[in-house]
């Protein structure tokens, strides 16, 4: 017996079975008493967390890079980008249940080394903290701006702005009958500027202008210096997911947030300049007002909430903001609608014919129009379907613990809404993959509407912190494609399909190559 005893114990497989038991139990115990959390979608090493998984390396677009993870791991998933912890969301579902019932826990931005530096302390609208201060800005631009009223009275601008970039890409086509155009992106990146520049500061910086006088020289510098804040507030710098290397600014890229930021405030300051003495003559109050003049009233007004930030800091820190959303959103739209339409020449076709039964060709189209073009409504639904031009939104923080389908999301998750993937959900969608506008005037899809109330299609976000700018974005998609495909007969050049690739940089989804093209006019020459 004895000897049985012993052999048995002393069995090392026998111990450990026993061994393997216990743990389990002990883990099962254990898990019992923790909350469930999202599927993880691999073991999180020290300082790197996932970075090194297949799926997160190489210079893809992030969103590409989420979405065959979210193939794999399903609609809610963590990750970790270095020390930063994420939730991926792709499902309409758990976005509505994000946007409605649990909006009040996903209002804040998280910061960056490029916030920090370029969003003038948080006071920029776009990034800062969800205080009452964020709160009365967005009433005020809500209703001071964007609304209905307020887009009516300031219908002049996109007008003449859009006008005057027809007329230019004209004049290119004048002699010869038609035109080459290298990079058709980079005109509306232009006009996307230009329309921004004029509504909020009062200035344009005319569209490709390569004059060589004071005020072209003047234009050329707002426009680089817009070109550099946006491309550095948006830049993912490794120092932000793994912070130990910071100090070592890699690339100098802090230096140069730093030298953006000073050129940026030196020209904003200027804009202020001019509009408080604008102001003092009372030419602000007669005159056509823009933005800054209508929130440098406000923020004198005694009732203005301003958190504590000097009023003029925060007239330059929204203007920016201002600007630097709502011009590339716009003008990627767009960029994206083309394309599609160019690869797609019978859609094209029909938004044109569409054009000219509701136009017709003896007036140029306007404001009100928009309405009736039913065809080109679907055509920019489709788009922005297809190509959101913020592919995970802008990302938002989570400012306390949260469950969401059922999963634990502690306090300081990063928020990724994938509308890449979501928009193109099979149980959405039919042919999710297929560019068909058509789609959109189906009755079961008629009335989707982008703006932020149907979570099958929002491309401008969800919930208190979504787009405040989105009529006014809408209006000028529909406005300038409206006029690009009335005013010009657009092809590829040899009849090539256009590449439909998406840059891997910033939070705007821009095409990765120019879009190159030709156009010929098609109205009278009077009209243009
Ligand atoms: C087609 C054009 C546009 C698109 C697709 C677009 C898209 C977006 C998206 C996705 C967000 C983030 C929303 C969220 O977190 O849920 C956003 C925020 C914002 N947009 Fe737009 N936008 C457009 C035009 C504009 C315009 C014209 C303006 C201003 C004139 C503007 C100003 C802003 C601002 C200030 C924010 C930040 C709001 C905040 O954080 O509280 N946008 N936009």
């Amino acid at each position: 017996m004895e000897f049985f005893l012993n052999s048995i114990f002393e069995t090392p497989i026998i111990i450990g079975v026993l061994l393997v038991i216990t743990i389990l139990i002990w883990l099962k115990i254990n898990n019992s008493n923790r909350l469930k959390t999202p599927p993880e979608v691999g073991f999180a090493l020290p300082i790197i967390g996932h970075l090194y998984l297949k799926e997160l390396r190489g210079r893809k677009p992030l969103f590409i890079k989420f979405t065959k993870l979210a193939e794999k791991f399903g609609p809610i998933y963590n990750v970790r980008l270095g020390s930063i912890r994420g939730v991926v969301i792709s499902s309409s579902e758990l976005a509505r249940e994000i946007f409605t019932a649990k909006d009040n826990y996903v209002l804040a931005r998280p910061k960056s080394l490029a916030t920090g530096h370029l969003a003038y302390s948080y006071a920029n609208l776009g990034v800062a903290p969800p205080t009452p201060y964020w709160k009365w800005l967005r009433k005020f631009t809500a209703v001071g701006f964007f609304s209905h009223r307020a887009l009516d009275m300031a219908k002049n601008v996109p007008a003449t702005e859009i006008k005057l970039s027809i007329r230019y890409l004209y004049d290119l086509c004048n002699d010869k009958g038609s035109a080459r155009i290298a990079d058709m992106q980079q005109w509306l990146l232009d006009i996307g500027l230009n329309l921004m520049m004029r509504t909020v500061v009062g200035k344009s910086t005319a569209t490709s202008d390569d004059a060589d006088d004071e005020e072209a020289r003047e234009r050329r510098k707002w426009k680089k210096m817009m070109d550099d804040t946006m491309r550095m507030l948006f830049l993912p710098v490794l120092s932000d997911s793994i912070p130990v290397l910071k100090p070592l600014d890699i690339g100098g890229v802090e230096k140069e947030m730093i030298q953006v930021k000073k050129v940026m405030d030196e020209i904003v300051e200027e804009w202020l300049k001019e509009h408080i003495q604008k102001k003092a003559n009372g030419i602000a109050v007669d005159g056509e007002r823009d933005f800054m003049d209508l929130l440098l009233a406000a923020v004198e007004d005694g009732d203005a909430e301003l958190g504590g930030y000097h009023p003029h800091m925060v007239v330059k820190a929204t203007c920016m903001s201002m600007v630097g959303a709502g011009s590339d959103t716009t003008s990627v739209v767009i960029v994206w609608a083309l394309s599609l339409l160019l690869n797609h020449r019978a859609e094209l076709e029909k938004v044109q014919r569409e054009l000219d039964n509701v136009v017709g060709r003896g007036r140029r189209v306007d404001i009100s129009d928009i309405n009736k073009l039913d065809y080109l409504q679907a055509v920019v639904k489709e788009t922005f379907r297809i190509r959101p031009p913020g592919a995970l939104l802008v990302p938002r923080e989570f400012t306390d613990d949260c469950t969401v389908g059922g999963y634990h999301i502690p306090k300081g998750t990063m928020l990724f809404i994938n509308l890449w993937k979501l928009q193109k959900d099979p149980n959405l969608y039919p042919d999710p993959n297929v560019y068909r506008p058509a789609r959109f005037l189906e009755p079961k899809y008629k009335d989707i509407d982008p703006r932020g109330r149907h979570f099958e299609l929002f491309p401008f976000g969800a919930g208190r912190r979504s787009c405040p700018g989105l009529n006014l974005g809408i209006q000028n998609v529909h406005l300038i494609l409206a006029n690009l495909l009335h005013s010009f007969d657009i092809s590829t050049i040899d009849n090539k399909l256009v590449d439909l690739n998406a840059s891997p940089d910033g939070v705007i989804t821009r095409k990765a190559t120019p879009l190159e093209i030709r156009i010929s006019p098609r109205l009278s020459p009077d009209l243009y």
